[in-house]
Protein backbone atom coordinates (compact mmCIF):
# COMPACT_ATOMS: atom_id res chain seq x y z
CA UNK A 1 0.00 0.00 0.00
CA UNK A 2 1.46 3.39 -1.23
CA UNK A 3 0.74 6.44 1.58
CA UNK A 4 -0.33 9.50 0.08
CA UNK A 5 -0.87 11.89 3.44
CA UNK A 6 1.38 11.33 6.41
CA UNK A 7 0.59 13.30 9.47
CA UNK A 8 2.91 12.73 12.60
CA UNK A 9 1.87 15.00 15.46
CA UNK A 10 -0.14 17.17 13.67
CA UNK A 11 -1.58 20.20 15.68
CA UNK A 12 -2.40 23.47 15.03
CA UNK A 13 -3.37 26.44 17.44
CA UNK A 14 -5.23 29.49 16.94
CA UNK A 15 -4.65 32.26 19.45
CA UNK A 16 -4.29 29.97 22.53
CA UNK A 17 -6.72 27.56 21.08
CA UNK A 18 -5.68 24.27 20.22
CA UNK A 19 -7.95 22.94 17.65
CA UNK A 20 -5.68 19.90 16.06
CA UNK A 21 -3.99 18.45 18.95
CA UNK A 22 -1.27 15.52 18.54
CA UNK A 23 -2.97 14.19 15.71
CA UNK A 24 -1.35 10.91 13.41
CA UNK A 25 -2.74 9.14 10.56
CA UNK A 26 -1.57 8.24 7.34
CA UNK A 27 -3.99 8.22 4.21
CA UNK A 28 -3.49 5.27 1.52
CA UNK A 29 -3.59 5.50 -1.87
CA UNK A 30 -7.16 4.45 -3.83
CA UNK A 31 -9.28 4.22 -0.83
CA UNK A 32 -12.50 5.80 0.05
CA UNK A 33 -12.19 7.80 3.49
CA UNK A 34 -14.56 8.91 6.09
CA UNK A 35 -13.40 11.91 7.82
CA UNK A 36 -15.87 12.24 10.59
CA UNK A 37 -16.48 14.36 13.68
CA UNK A 38 -18.81 16.87 15.56
CA UNK A 39 -19.28 20.17 14.51
CA UNK A 40 -16.12 22.30 15.44
CA UNK A 41 -13.76 19.03 16.00
CA UNK A 42 -11.24 20.13 13.49
CA UNK A 43 -12.02 17.94 10.35
CA UNK A 44 -12.04 21.51 8.20
CA UNK A 45 -8.78 22.41 9.89
CA UNK A 46 -7.11 19.49 8.83
CA UNK A 47 -8.21 19.44 5.28
CA UNK A 48 -6.75 23.01 4.96
CA UNK A 49 -3.75 22.03 6.23
CA UNK A 50 -3.86 19.06 3.81
CA UNK A 51 -4.53 21.79 0.78
CA UNK A 52 -2.12 24.23 1.98
CA UNK A 53 -4.35 26.44 3.11
CA UNK A 54 -3.55 27.07 6.42
CA UNK A 55 -0.21 26.42 8.03
CA UNK A 56 0.31 23.61 10.98
CA UNK A 57 1.54 24.47 13.91
CA UNK A 58 3.93 21.56 15.03
CA UNK A 59 4.03 18.21 13.68
CA UNK A 60 4.95 17.10 10.12
CA UNK A 61 2.81 16.69 7.67
CA UNK A 62 3.55 14.94 3.84
CA UNK A 63 1.55 14.28 0.54
CA UNK A 64 3.08 12.75 -2.15
CA UNK A 65 6.13 12.54 0.24
CA UNK A 66 6.11 16.20 0.29
CA UNK A 67 5.34 19.39 1.67
CA UNK A 68 2.83 20.74 0.44
CA UNK A 69 2.68 24.58 1.30
CA UNK A 70 3.52 26.08 -1.87
CA UNK A 71 3.65 23.12 -3.92
CA UNK A 72 2.14 23.11 -7.10
CA UNK A 73 3.34 19.53 -7.98
CA UNK A 74 1.59 18.42 -5.00
CA UNK A 75 -1.95 20.98 -5.28
CA UNK A 76 -2.98 20.06 -9.18
CA UNK A 77 -3.06 16.58 -7.81
CA UNK A 78 -5.35 17.32 -5.27
CA UNK A 79 -9.01 18.25 -5.34
CA UNK A 80 -11.08 19.98 -2.51
CA UNK A 81 -14.69 20.63 -2.84
CA UNK A 82 -16.23 22.85 -0.25
CA UNK A 83 -19.07 23.29 1.00
CA UNK A 84 -18.55 27.86 0.65
CA UNK A 85 -16.98 27.30 -2.54
CA UNK A 86 -16.94 30.84 -3.88
CA UNK A 87 -16.35 31.70 -7.64
CA UNK A 88 -15.88 35.04 -9.41
CA UNK A 89 -18.90 37.17 -9.49
CA UNK A 90 -19.02 36.57 -13.08
CA UNK A 91 -18.66 33.41 -14.06
CA UNK A 92 -20.87 31.05 -15.61
CA UNK A 93 -21.17 27.33 -14.69
CA UNK A 94 -19.12 26.84 -17.84
CA UNK A 95 -16.57 29.10 -16.81
CA UNK A 96 -16.17 26.80 -13.88
CA UNK A 97 -15.46 23.72 -16.22
CA UNK A 98 -13.51 25.84 -18.59
CA UNK A 99 -10.85 26.85 -15.36
CA UNK A 100 -11.13 23.46 -13.81
CA UNK A 101 -9.75 22.03 -17.12
CA UNK A 102 -6.74 23.86 -17.59
CA UNK A 103 -6.08 23.63 -13.30
CA UNK A 104 -6.39 19.61 -13.24
CA UNK A 105 -3.89 17.66 -15.52
CA UNK A 106 -6.33 14.50 -15.42
CA UNK A 107 -9.97 16.41 -16.10
CA UNK A 108 -12.08 14.89 -17.99
CA UNK A 109 -14.23 17.31 -20.06
CA UNK A 110 -16.50 14.75 -21.68
CA UNK A 111 -17.35 13.27 -18.50
CA UNK A 112 -18.43 16.67 -16.76
CA UNK A 113 -20.80 17.96 -19.57
CA UNK A 114 -22.84 13.94 -18.96
CA UNK A 115 -22.75 14.92 -14.98
CA UNK A 116 -23.69 18.46 -16.43
CA UNK A 117 -26.80 17.08 -18.15
CA UNK A 118 -27.40 14.52 -15.32
CA UNK A 119 -28.12 17.10 -12.82
CA UNK A 120 -29.92 19.65 -15.31
CA UNK A 121 -27.47 22.56 -14.93
CA UNK A 122 -28.02 25.31 -17.15
CA UNK A 123 -23.99 25.63 -18.82
CA UNK A 124 -24.73 29.44 -19.65
CA UNK A 125 -25.98 30.35 -16.08
CA UNK A 126 -23.70 32.60 -13.67
CA UNK A 127 -22.88 30.33 -11.13
CA UNK A 128 -24.25 33.63 -8.98
CA UNK A 129 -27.46 33.06 -10.11
CA UNK A 130 -27.55 29.02 -9.43
CA UNK A 131 -29.84 27.60 -6.70
CA UNK A 132 -28.14 26.66 -3.64
CA UNK A 133 -28.71 22.72 -4.61
CA UNK A 134 -27.30 23.77 -7.51
CA UNK A 135 -24.11 25.11 -6.78
CA UNK A 136 -23.06 21.86 -4.61
CA UNK A 137 -23.79 20.10 -8.03
CA UNK A 138 -21.08 22.44 -9.66
CA UNK A 139 -18.84 21.73 -6.73
CA UNK A 140 -19.64 17.85 -7.20
CA UNK A 141 -19.17 17.43 -11.35
CA UNK A 142 -15.63 19.08 -11.00
CA UNK A 143 -14.61 17.14 -7.84
CA UNK A 144 -15.65 13.95 -9.85
CA UNK A 145 -14.75 14.78 -12.93
CA UNK A 146 -11.26 16.40 -12.09
CA UNK A 147 -10.03 12.84 -11.29
CA UNK A 148 -7.78 13.81 -8.86
CA UNK A 149 -5.56 11.32 -7.03
CA UNK A 150 -6.81 12.89 -3.63
CA UNK A 151 -10.29 14.50 -4.10
CA UNK A 152 -11.24 15.96 -1.20
CA UNK A 153 -15.55 16.47 -0.37
CA UNK A 154 -16.12 18.79 2.70
CA UNK A 155 -19.69 18.53 3.57
CA UNK A 156 -20.29 19.01 -0.68
CA UNK A 157 -24.32 19.05 -0.64
CA UNK A 158 -25.67 21.68 1.11
CA UNK A 159 -29.03 22.42 -0.30
CA UNK A 160 -28.99 18.96 -2.69
CA UNK A 161 -32.24 17.15 -2.78
CA UNK A 162 -31.99 12.83 -1.71
CA UNK A 163 -32.15 12.29 -5.48
CA UNK A 164 -28.91 14.68 -6.41
CA UNK A 165 -27.49 13.03 -3.19
CA UNK A 166 -27.82 9.52 -4.62
CA UNK A 167 -26.83 10.31 -8.19
CA UNK A 168 -23.67 11.55 -6.35
CA UNK A 169 -22.87 8.45 -4.75
CA UNK A 170 -23.68 6.01 -7.51
CA UNK A 171 -21.54 8.34 -9.99
CA UNK A 172 -18.70 8.13 -7.17
CA UNK A 173 -18.77 4.42 -6.98
CA UNK A 174 -18.73 3.75 -10.41
CA UNK A 175 -16.03 6.16 -11.28
CA UNK A 176 -14.02 5.09 -8.41
CA UNK A 177 -14.09 1.51 -9.56
CA UNK A 178 -13.01 2.85 -13.85
CA UNK A 179 -10.05 5.19 -12.23
CA UNK A 180 -9.35 4.61 -8.51
CA UNK A 181 -8.23 7.51 -6.75
CA UNK A 182 -8.05 8.59 -2.72
CA UNK A 183 -11.42 10.02 -2.02
CA UNK A 184 -11.59 11.95 1.45
CA UNK A 185 -15.82 12.41 2.50
CA UNK A 186 -15.97 14.54 5.21
CA UNK A 187 -20.03 14.74 6.25
CA UNK A 188 -22.78 14.73 8.73
CA UNK A 189 -24.57 12.22 7.07
CA UNK A 190 -22.67 8.92 7.66
CA UNK A 191 -25.73 6.54 7.12
CA UNK A 192 -25.74 7.76 3.80
CA UNK A 193 -22.30 7.45 2.87
CA UNK A 194 -21.64 4.88 5.24
CA UNK A 195 -21.83 1.93 2.85
CA UNK A 196 -18.62 4.08 0.21
CA UNK A 197 -16.21 4.22 3.06
CA UNK A 198 -13.58 2.06 3.30
CA UNK A 199 -12.12 3.47 6.50
CA UNK A 200 -13.07 5.90 8.97
CA UNK A 201 -11.34 8.49 11.12
CA UNK A 202 -13.37 10.43 13.10
CA UNK A 203 -11.83 13.43 14.95
CA UNK A 204 -12.86 14.46 18.33
CA UNK A 205 -12.45 18.04 20.08
CA UNK A 206 -8.77 17.91 17.81
CA UNK A 207 -8.08 14.93 19.03
CA UNK A 208 -7.87 11.19 17.22
CA UNK A 209 -10.58 9.18 18.23
CA UNK A 210 -11.01 6.03 15.97
CA UNK A 211 -8.62 5.28 12.65
CA UNK A 212 -10.29 1.72 11.04
CA UNK A 213 -11.21 -0.36 8.59
CA UNK A 214 -15.12 0.58 8.06
CA UNK A 215 -16.00 -3.43 8.19
CA UNK A 216 -14.02 -3.45 11.50
CA UNK A 217 -16.47 -0.40 13.33
CA UNK A 218 -19.48 -2.55 11.39
CA UNK A 219 -19.38 -5.17 14.20
CA UNK A 220 -18.13 -3.05 16.60
CA UNK A 221 -20.98 -3.00 18.77
CA UNK A 222 -24.64 -3.65 19.58
CA UNK A 223 -28.08 -3.05 21.63
CA UNK A 224 -30.23 -5.09 23.85
CA UNK A 225 -32.95 -4.49 25.22
CA UNK A 226 -35.44 -6.08 27.56
CA UNK A 227 -36.72 -5.66 31.10
CA UNK A 228 -34.53 -3.46 33.25
CA UNK A 229 -33.04 -6.30 35.78
CA UNK A 230 -32.10 -8.51 32.98
CA UNK A 231 -30.20 -5.94 31.04
CA UNK A 232 -28.46 -4.90 34.62
CA UNK A 233 -27.10 -8.55 35.10
CA UNK A 234 -26.09 -8.76 31.22
CA UNK A 235 -24.53 -5.74 31.06
CA UNK A 236 -22.40 -6.10 34.44
CA UNK A 237 -18.52 -5.77 33.26
CA UNK A 238 -19.37 -4.63 29.91
CA UNK A 239 -18.84 -1.17 28.01
CA UNK A 240 -21.97 0.45 27.79
CA UNK A 241 -21.81 3.50 25.38
CA UNK A 242 -25.46 4.05 25.84
CA UNK A 243 -28.19 3.35 27.20
CA UNK A 244 -32.74 4.58 27.34
CA UNK A 245 -35.30 2.71 29.34
CA UNK A 246 -38.75 3.46 29.06
CA UNK A 247 -40.78 2.06 31.65
CA UNK A 248 -39.96 -1.34 33.04
CA UNK A 249 -37.87 -1.93 29.90
CA UNK A 250 -34.13 -0.94 28.95
CA UNK A 251 -32.03 -0.79 25.97
CA UNK A 252 -27.68 -0.69 26.52
CA UNK A 253 -25.41 -0.86 23.78
CA UNK A 254 -22.39 -2.28 24.37
CA UNK A 255 -18.82 -1.48 22.64
CA UNK A 256 -17.48 -4.55 21.67
CA UNK A 257 -18.39 -7.53 19.33
CA UNK A 258 -21.24 -9.85 19.92
CA UNK A 259 -19.28 -13.05 20.41
CA UNK A 260 -20.84 -16.36 20.68
CA UNK A 261 -20.93 -17.07 24.27
CA UNK A 262 -22.53 -13.54 25.06
CA UNK A 263 -25.19 -14.07 22.24
CA UNK A 264 -26.32 -17.40 24.19
CA UNK A 265 -26.82 -15.29 27.55
CA UNK A 266 -28.56 -12.68 25.62
CA UNK A 267 -30.99 -15.09 24.26
CA UNK A 268 -31.45 -17.23 27.10
CA UNK A 269 -32.20 -13.62 28.87
CA UNK A 270 -34.60 -13.58 26.15
CA UNK A 271 -33.25 -9.80 25.13
CA UNK A 272 -33.50 -8.56 21.91
CA UNK A 273 -30.33 -8.02 20.21
CA UNK A 274 -30.02 -5.47 16.88
CA UNK A 275 -26.94 -4.01 15.46
CA UNK A 276 -25.36 -0.78 15.92
CA UNK A 277 -25.09 1.55 12.59
CA UNK A 278 -21.56 3.82 11.77
CA UNK A 279 -23.54 6.62 12.35
CA UNK A 280 -25.35 5.78 15.75
CA UNK A 281 -21.52 4.18 17.12
CA UNK A 282 -20.29 7.98 16.35
CA UNK A 283 -23.03 9.43 18.06
CA UNK A 284 -22.57 7.89 21.03
CA UNK A 285 -19.08 7.71 20.93
CA UNK A 286 -18.39 11.32 20.34
CA UNK A 287 -21.17 12.16 23.07
CA UNK A 288 -19.60 14.17 26.10
CA UNK A 289 -21.34 11.56 28.64
CA UNK A 290 -20.05 8.24 27.19
CA UNK A 291 -16.18 9.88 26.76
CA UNK A 292 -15.78 10.25 30.47
CA UNK A 293 -17.11 6.82 31.38
CA UNK A 294 -15.64 4.52 28.83
CA UNK A 295 -12.20 4.59 27.67
CA UNK A 296 -11.61 2.71 24.15
CA UNK A 297 -9.90 -0.34 23.78
N1 LIG B 1 -9.22 30.73 11.75
C1 LIG B 1 -9.63 30.31 12.95
N2 LIG B 1 -9.43 31.05 14.06
C2 LIG B 1 -9.82 30.62 15.28
N3 LIG B 1 -10.45 29.44 15.50
C3 LIG B 1 -10.68 28.67 14.42
C4 LIG B 1 -10.29 29.05 13.10
N4 LIG B 1 -10.66 28.07 12.24
C5 LIG B 1 -11.27 27.12 13.00
N5 LIG B 1 -11.27 27.48 14.29
C6 LIG B 1 -11.81 26.68 15.42
O1 LIG B 1 -11.24 25.40 15.37
C7 LIG B 1 -12.22 24.41 15.71
C8 LIG B 1 -12.30 23.39 14.61
O2 LIG B 1 -12.97 23.97 13.50
P1 LIG B 1 -13.21 23.17 12.14
O3 LIG B 1 -13.82 24.12 11.16
O4 LIG B 1 -11.97 22.48 11.75
O5 LIG B 1 -14.31 22.09 12.62
P2 LIG B 1 -15.12 21.02 11.76
O6 LIG B 1 -14.85 19.70 12.38
O7 LIG B 1 -14.81 21.17 10.31
O8 LIG B 1 -16.62 21.43 12.09
P3 LIG B 1 -17.97 21.39 11.20
O9 LIG B 1 -18.42 19.97 11.17
O10 LIG B 1 -18.89 22.25 12.00
O11 LIG B 1 -17.64 21.96 9.85
C9 LIG B 1 -13.51 25.16 16.00
O12 LIG B 1 -13.60 25.37 17.39
C10 LIG B 1 -13.31 26.48 15.27
O13 LIG B 1 -14.03 27.53 15.89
Amino acid sequence: MTTVIQAKHLTKVFGNYKAIDDVSFEIEENKIYGLLGRNGAGKTTIMHMITAQLFKTSGELHVFGEDPYENNRVLRQICFIKESQKYPDNFKVVDVLETAALFFPQWDGAYARELIAEFKLPLKRRVKKLSRGMLSAVGIIVGLASRAPITIFDEPYLGLDAVARTIFYDRLMEDYALHPRTVILSTHLIDEVSRLLEHIIVINEGKLLLNEEADSLRGRAYTVTGPVAKIESYTANKKVIHSEGMGGYRSATIYGSLVASDQKTAEALGLDITTVTIQQLIVYLTSDLVRKEVTLR
